[in-house]
């Protein structure tokens, strides 16, 4: 269903700060793949999921989604069928605009129409019972302007409007980075439940090596630009933090230093 061919992204070519951010990458995901992403700081994770949504285009290579290649689509084309949250919560709603508009926009996303609310008592209804799946209280507060909720609501939110029309693809940058442990926790149950229901095929990029391993059927491990590591669906139910670090090891010949990626 996406399909990388030969990805590469060099920044500043020719330049002092040259820089190969993402080199010959192929990945390639089957429908409902849920596949976490851990690497070092610079790895190239951030610029995986640009290209993925077309922020960035590559270098080299192709990107496809169900055997269409979509490298010269630009990034609000792509937004119908790609969903994104990012680590800031502040990121992915309108501060001032109500939770109902939010969603309104959220349900519209990738029409070409202009933006009428559309605000009907059924549009209503259906943003509460939405709502009400995130198990928080939001749908009491469909007239709450969205600046005013807390960043773990907010980041609830984000990940509601993100899957609001079952993108083909999900793409989650750190999305728990910037939340307390218990709001951490509680989006990673939301995402691993909105996943599940909608069967999406998510990339998640995590600094947690425990909530890599914990969501996900396949686990990816990035380094310098490229993939080092796959892990299928049958070793990843099996698969632990130590195993990871040994596998890290083995590969660079080097230990992990980011205390993040395996403390979290
Ligand atoms: N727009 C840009 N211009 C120049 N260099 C860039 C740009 N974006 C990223 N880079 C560089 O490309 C490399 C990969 O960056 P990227 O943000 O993808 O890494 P990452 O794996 O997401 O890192 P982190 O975990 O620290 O967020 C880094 O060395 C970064 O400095």
């Amino acid at each position: 269903m996406l399909k990388l061919n030969q990805v590469t992204k060099l920044f500043n070519p020719n330049t002092q700060d040259e820089k190969l951010a993402l080199s010959h990458i192929n990945l390639s995901l089957a429908p409902s793949d849920f596949v976490t992403i851990i690497g070092s700081n610079g790895a190239g994770k951030s610029t995986l999921m640009n290209i993925i949504s077309g922020v960035m285009k590559p270098d080299i290579g192709t990107i496809e989604v169900d055997g269409m290649e979509v490298n010269k689509m630009g990034e609000h084309r792509r937004s119908s069928w790609i969903g994104r949250v990012f680590q800031d919560p502040m990121a992915g709603t309108s501060p001032n605009m109500t939770i109902a508009e939010n969603l309104s926009i959220a349900h519209k996303r990738g029409q070409t129409r202009g933006l009428s609310w559309g605000m009907t008592r059924k549009n209503k209804r259906y943003y509460q019972e939405q709502l009400e799946r995130l198990g928080i209280g939001l749908e009491n507060r469909l007239n709450a302007r969205v600046g005013l909720l807390s960043g773990g609501e907010r980041q609830a939110l984000s990940l509601l409007m993100a899957t609001f029309t079952e993108p083909k693809i999900l793409l989650l940058d750190e999305h728990t980075a910037a939340l307390d442990p218990s709001r951490a926790a509680l989006i990673t149950d939301l995402t691993e439940k909105i996943v599940r229901e909608f069967k999406l095929t998510t990339l998640m990029v995590t600094h947690n090596m425990a909530q890599a391993i914990q969501l996900g059927n396949r686990l990816i491990m990035m380094d310098k630009g490229r993939i080092i590591l796959d892990v299928p669906p049958d070793k990843k139910a099996t698969l632990t933090i130590a195993d990871l670090l040994t596998e890290f090891e083995q590969i660079r010949g080097e230990k992990l230093m980011d205390d993040r990626v395996v403390l979290g």
